[in-house]
C-alpha cells in the first residue's frame, strides 16, 4: 500500500472545562480517497478536522500528514491541506474572484490567475467571477468556500458538512463536484449527518460517537458485513403462529398476525435467499399471502443500530 496522506494515533482533546471531545482517535486516510467522516451532534468530527487544520491543539496523540510529523511540520503539511469550514465565512462585500485570489496569497502561492480561472469554471462559477459575494445564493456562497480551499491546490480537503442546509438539487450538483475533485486525485475527507451522502460518494465509511472511532471500512464491506434484508409478508386472514415448516428463519407475527415479518440476512445475499425460499414454502403449503415487500438495510439503519447497540453495552 502506498504511504498514507494522513496517520492520526491516539488523538485526544480535552477542552477547557474538561470536555473530553477526541479519546484516543486512531485513523489512516488512504491517498486519493474519499472518507465519509459520521456521527451524531457533538461526537468529535469538527474537533479532529481542526486538530489537523490547526485551530484546535490537541492534548494527545500525533498526526502524520504526507509523511510528515504535524507538530513539527505545521507550515509545510498546511501548505497542502484545504478546508471547507461549516460556517460560511467572507467578506460579503468583496468580488468572488478577489476573495478566491486572496485565499491562494494566504498560503504564500504565487498568483496564477489561469488556476484561478480554472478553480472558479471547475465550480461554474466564471460568469459570477464579478459579483459581490452577499449578491449570490446560499449554494453559491457554498461553492465560493471551496473555491477558497481549493485555490492553493491542496492534495488533502476537508469538507465539515457540505451540505448541510442546501436543496437536493444542490446536494447532487455538490456531488458531482467532489466527484471531479477526486477525478483530478484530491483526497477528499467530509463530515456529514447524511447519511446519504456517505452512502452516495465514499469509499470508506468512519462512525465516531463521544470522541471514539466506532468502526471503520470499506462502504461495501460495512453494507456486507451489517447489512440486513427486512420482509414483511401480509395476511388477509391472520396467522395463529409461525408456521412449523418456518421455523429455522428468522421470523415473528405482527399486526395480531396479519403480518409475517423476516429480519436477517448479513447483506451477502443471504437474506434475499432465505426470503425466496420463506416465500416458496409458503406458496408450496398453500398459505396465501396477499402482499410482500422487501428491503436491503441502509447504512443510515447500520448507524442508528451501531449507536444504539454502543449506547447499551457503554
Ligand atoms: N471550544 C470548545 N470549548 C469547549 N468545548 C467544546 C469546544 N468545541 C467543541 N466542544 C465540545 O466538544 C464536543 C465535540 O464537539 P464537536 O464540535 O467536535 O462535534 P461535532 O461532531 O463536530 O458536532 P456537530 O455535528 O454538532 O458539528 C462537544 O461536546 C462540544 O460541546
Amino acid at each position: 500500500m502506498s504511504e498514507p496522506i494522513l496517520d492520526i494515533r491516539g488523538l485526544e482533546k480535552t477542552y477547557k472545562g474538561g470536555v473530553k471531545a477526541l479519546d484516543g482517535v486512531d485513523l489512516t486516510i488512504k491517498r486519493g480517497e474519499i472518507f465519509a467522516l459520521l456521527g451524531p451532534n457533538g461526537a468529535g468530527k469538527t474537533t479532529l478536522i481542526g486538530s489537523v487544520c490547526g485551530m484546535v491543539r490537541p492534548t494527545g496523540g500525533t498526526i502524520t500528514a504526507f509523511g510528515m510529523d504535524l507538530a513539527k511540520h505545521w507550515k509545510q503539511v498546511r501548505r497542502d491541506i484545504g478546508l471547507v469550514p461549516q460556517e460560511l465565512s467572507f467578506d460579503m462585500f468583496d468580488k468572488v474572484i478577489r476573495q478566491v485570489r486572496y485565499s491562494r496569497g494566504m498560503f504564500g502561492c504565487a498568483p496564477d490567475e489561469k488556476r484561478i480561472e480554472e478553480v472558479l469554471r471547475s465550480l461554474s462559477l466564471w460568469d459570477k467571477r464579478d459579483a459581490a459575494i452577499r449578491e449570490l445564493s446560499g449554494g453559491m456562497k457554498r461553492r465560493v468556500m471551496i473555491a477558497k480551499a481549493l485555490a492553493h491546490d491542496p492534495q488533502l480537503l476537508f469538507l465539515d458538512e457540505p451540505t448541510a442546509g442546501v436543496d437536493v438539487e444542490l446536494r447532487r450538483d455538490m456531488w458531482r463536484q467532489i466527484d471531479a475533485l477526486r477525478e483530478r486525485g484530491t483526497t477528499i475527507i467530509l463530515t456529514t449527518h447524511y447519511i446519504e451522502e456517505a452512502e452516495e460518494m465514499a469509499d470508506r465509511v468512519g462512525v465516531i460517537n463521544k470522541g471514539r472511532i466506532l468502526l471503520v471500512d470499506e462502504k461495501d464491506a460495512i453494507m456486507a458485513k451489517l447489512g440486513r434484508t427486512e420482509a414483511h409478508f401480509t395476511f388477509d386472514k391472520p396467522l395463529a403462529e409461525v408456521p412449523a415448516s418456518l421455523s429455522g428463519f428468522a421470523l415473528h407475527l405482527e399486526q395480531g398476525g396479519a403480518c409475517l415479518v423476516y429480519r436477517g440476512g448479513d447483506g451477502t445475499g443471504q437474506g434475499k435467499r432465505d426470503v425466496a425460499e420463506i416465500a416458496h414454502t409458503m406458496t408450496r403449503e398453500g398459505l396465501v399471502f396477499t402482499g410482500m415487500e422487501t428491503r436491503e438495510s441502509t447504512l443510515e439503519d447500520i448507524f442508528v443500530d451501531l449507536l444504539n447497540e454502543r449506547e447499551v453495552t457503554a
